[in-house]
């Protein structure tokens, strides 16, 4: 143990291997245990959704009724799941998380998502005072979570535990802000009123992070380029005087990358394994990815993509920019769920294009492991990358990444034009479509003519280390400042 050990309820609304949206679970599952490595103590709390892996073997703990004054009341349910030998308590209220999806069904979110995370908030509390828990620092993730440090101050202040407790704030991806109607927590009556008075906006709505930019006692951005831009106009999502006014409590702690999980020479979800010294599997999970996908199987180079379809992981830059590139000898993998318009425009392009672009509307982990490990060059040209962890994966994968030099795409990856002997990968900056192009034929050139300089990239990217460990140390410096 490196430090005094800490007691930390680790709250978050995702957990990878027990339910996943997007990369907020990689995080609430590789951190806790990182730190649990450290020799704290540490508890997860998320809601008990309907999709949970693993529900069945759920042991129950309680059942108790939340009341407010304002008349409001709803049971809950507590269960208990464990992630290795962290105890995972899921909050169960049929009402609001027994439906199929965490936050929307198709493209919207659920009309009461505001009051559902609000009651989340508020349970996690509730069930901390009930199961009696020590509890120093509260680390609370986005928007979901984002009221706590307000009612910890608010209305726990006197309890003789969650009284002490100091409250962290890590933002994963501060478009997402929660932003509600006040009727959507007049329920709570004076448990929230007073934060609806002071926060309201124009609209009527509360923004539920601009609570916990407030209320927390720190704040931490998954990449140190992430919080920089969290101070900008051009960068916050609108969000900069808030995060201006929290300036010296907010830090960036670069996410890491899990190598059990990650990691091509034991990855039981690929075909073949392989090493920096021998990548002969790597071709074999070329060649089966190739077959998987139906394309052609030859010596082709292949571009993969993994991530929600979103405007955030610049579908609007790379669609013109593939139109062009798909003339040339290449083949692009991509999978991904969300926005059905960019689907659309991805199928119609692959009709275009059959024997060269195939898009997969799915969610896969396998299939994410087999492009990570089966592609010669990994996509992301981000709008705006709090961390990215794609790009972490595809560099243990040796599959060269190739990103926009934003957020935190921009502290992992090293570009080939600016540092030859320190590359690792291919970046572009100004979000134009003819700038990605430009960089997708510069990356084919390479593949053609500079193969050496190709395999040293390579070898070096899977040497790169970004370790979980590193950032759960960097997290606890945290803490200790909140608790002091
Ligand atoms: N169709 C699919 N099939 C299988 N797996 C899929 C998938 N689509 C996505 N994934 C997986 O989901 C995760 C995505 O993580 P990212 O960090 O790249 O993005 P996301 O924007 O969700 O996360 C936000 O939070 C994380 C965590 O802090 C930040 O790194 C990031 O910048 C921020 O936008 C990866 O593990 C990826 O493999």
């Amino acid at each position: 143990m490196s430090k005094e050990s800490v007691n930390v309820l680790f709250v978050a609304s995702e957990i990878e291997g027990f339910i996943k949206t997007g990369g907020l679970a990689d995080v609430a599952k590789y951190l806790p245990l990182a730190l649990r490595n450290l020799g704290h103590r540490v508890t997860l709390i998320m809601p008990f959704f309907r999709n949970i892996a693993h529900r069945d073997e759920a042991q129950f703990i309680d059942r108790f009724s939340i009341k407010t004054e304002a008349g409001f009341e709803k049971e809950i349910g507590l269960w208990q799941l464990m992630l290795e030998d962290i105890c995972v308590y899921c909050i169960e209220q049929h009402d609001y998380y027994d439906r199929s999806q965490p936050y929307s069904e198709g493209e919207y979110g659920y009309p009461d998502n505001g009051e559902r995370f609000a009651f989340f908030n508020l349970s996690v509390l509730e069930a901390a005072a009930r199961l009696d828990l020590d509890v120093d620092i509260i680390h609370c993730n986005d928007w979901h979570t984002a009221l706590i440090p307000y009612l910890v101050k608010t209305q726990y202040h006197a309890h003789p535990k969650l009284g002490q407790a100091k409250t962290v704030l890590t933002i994963h991806n501060a478009i997402f802000q929660g932003q509600f109607e006040r009727r959507q927590f007049e329920m709570f009556g004076d448990l929230i009123a007073p934060l609806v008075d002071t926060l309201l906006d124009g609209y009527q709505c509360l923004n539920m992070l601009k609570a916990g930019i407030r209320f927390s006692d720190k704040i931490t951005a998954v990449s140190p380029n992430y919080a920089n831009e969290l101070l900008t106009r051009l960068g916050a999502h609108g969000l900069h005087e808030f995060f201006q006014q929290r300036h010296s409590d907010l830090t960036g702690i670069l996410n890491g990358c899990d190598y059990k999980d990650w990691n091509p020479t034991t990855d039981s979800m690929l075909p073949a394994h392989y090493s920096c010294d021998d990548l002969s599997g790597k071709w074999q999970c070329k060649e089966a990815l190739q077959n998987e996908l139906q394309l052609p199987v030859n010596q082709i180079p292949v571009f993969g993509m993994v991530c929600r379809l979103t405007e955030q992981k610049g579908f609007y830059i790379l669609l013109p920019a593939l139109e062009l590139f798909l003339r040339h000898h290449v083949q692009v993998v991509i999978i991904g769920t969300g926005d059905s318009q960019i689907a659309q425009q991805l199928d119609r392009l692959q009709q275009r294009y059959p024997d060269k672009l195939r898009f997969v509307n799915a969610y896969s982990n396998p299939l994410a492991h087999l492009i990570e490990a089966g592609s010669d060059f990994f996509l992301m040209p981000s709008l705006f990358e709090p961390c990215g962890l794609n790009q972490m994966y595809s560099l243990a994968y040796g599959t060269i990444p190739i990103i926009r030099g934003v957020g935190g795409l921009q502290d992992t990856v090293v570009d080939y034009d600016q540092n030859q002997d320190d590359a690792d990968g291919f970046i572009f900056y100004p979000p134009e479509s003819s700038e990605l192009l430009n960089l997708l034929r510069r990356a084919l050139l390479a593949y053609l003519e500079e193969p050496e300089q190709l395999s040293l990239m390579r070898k070096r990217a899977m040497q790169r280390e970004f370790s979980w460990d590193k950032a759960a140390h960097q997290y606890c410096d945290i803490y200790t400042q909140a608790l002091n």
